[in-house]
């Protein structure tokens, strides 16, 4: 290996330029292959190779003529050109005592001339050779010199574009999971990470939209935690808060994965339950209310805290405005209050009367 390839801090920095481009062992592509064609095509040669100098190897992304993609590095003339100027050509490679032992040259494919421009990052930093081989003794003339370093140029103008086109699909990527971030902060209660009033409204409506619900039924549950205002009192906001969190989880548990539930504000809650019947939605509030009894919220070593909680439960559908659903909600909620709390209070099929309850212990 040439004295410079061994310099530690040169290669460090080309294995750096290279990493940087992501370009190794990635499949072939027309935009090189072009180059590669062009290449061989100007210099009227039969044999072209756009070739990155790794750590071992030189690696090929394309080939024309050769029919290999790597070989060591010690038998590379490119690793050579990536220490001389920008053009490097070795008229007759058999009378170069360099590289007349190598390979390619004593056996197939019989290399005898080389011509290689050197790859350089917009740094300077060379990475690679675009070269023109054939296998026999020639020159090339201005004309195609020139015509190799400008391909040269192109070769780095791709690499320079898809590394563009990387940063900015990783752009777009973090603009839109940030975006997806500020959207679930948009519309999540931070303490319960339920729904919030405002997401919970938009959903209300779509589940009202026509062909929405495609005839089947939805039910709406408003809930408010009953004696909230003395829990605060005697155990101080902060277990307050905790009590609306624990009311949350057992929520989350209670209700099936596609029923969605919000935060409505303060103690209260909304949950709506999709393709659901009043009488389903009943055993759902029954479930919730037996679920509280069982799960007391330690508040110290020595208190446990049984929280309950009144509802009121009405079908919601594209027929009556969602203003008057959720006031006719109000009202069962507040029907349930004044009936002892603790309960869940429902629309009466039959007669359309207020009726039933649900989970008084
Ligand atoms: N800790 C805490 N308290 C809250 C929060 N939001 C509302 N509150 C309190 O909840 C209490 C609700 O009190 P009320 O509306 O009188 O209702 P209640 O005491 O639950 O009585 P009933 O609903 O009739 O059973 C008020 O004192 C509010 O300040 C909150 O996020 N955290």
């Amino acid at each position: 290996m040439p004295k410079s390839c061994r310099n530690d801090n040169a290669q460090a920095q080309r294995l750096a330029a290279l990493a940087a481009y992501e370009i190794l062992d990635t499949p072939p592509e027309a935009a090189f292959d072009e180059i590669t064609e062009l290449a061989a095509l100007i210099c009227d040669v039969p044999a072209a190779v756009i070739n990155f100098i790794d750590r071992d190897r030189q690696w090929f992304k394309s080939e024309r003529g050769l029919g290999i993609r790597e070989t060591p590095l010690d038998i590379s003339i490119c690793a050579h050109v990536i220490l001389q100027s920008e053009l490097f050509v070795v008229p007759d490679i058999r009378l170069d005592p360099r590289f007349a032992h190598f390979p390619l040259v004593t056996g197939e494919p019989h290399l005898r001339f080389y011509a290689g421009a050197l790859l350089k990052s917009p740094d300077g930093i060379p990475i690679g050779t675009l070269c023109v081989l054939d296998y026999q003794p020639r020159e090339l003339s201005q004309k195609q010199r020139t015509a190799l370093i400008t391909l040269a140029n192109q070769v780095m103008a791709n690499l320079e574009l898809m590394r563009a086109h990387r940063a900015q699909a990783t752009l777009i990527q973090e603009l839109q999971s940030a975006q997806k971030e500020l959207m679930h902060l948009a519309s999540t209660d931070p303490l319960t990470g339920l729904f919030n009033r405002r997401a919970m409204e938009e959903r209300l409506n779509q589940a009202r939209a026509p062909g929405w619900q495609r005839g089947t039924p939805a039910t709406l549950m408003l809930m408010d935690l009953d004696h909230f205002k003395a829990i605060n009192d005697e155990f101080g906001h902060e277990t307050g808060d905790r009590v609306i969190a624990h009311f949350a989880g057992i929520c989350k548990k209670v209700f099936r994965q596609s029923d969605v539930i919000g935060r409505w504000g303060g103690e209260e809650f909304i949950v709506l339950l999709p393709d659901t019947t009043e009488d389903e939605a009943r055993q759902a509030a029954a479930r919730l209310h037996r679920s509280l009894r069982r799960s007391p919220l330690a508040c110290d070593d020595y208190r446990s805290l049984y929280i309950t909680v009144s509802a009121g439960l009405c079908g919601l559908s594209s027929d009556r405005e969602l203003e008057h659903t959720l006031r006719l909600a109000d009202r069962l909620l507040y029907q349930a209050k004044r009936s002892g709390r603790n309960r869940t209070v429902y629309e009466s099929q039959q007669d359309g009367q207020h009726s039933a309850h649900t989970g008084i212990p």
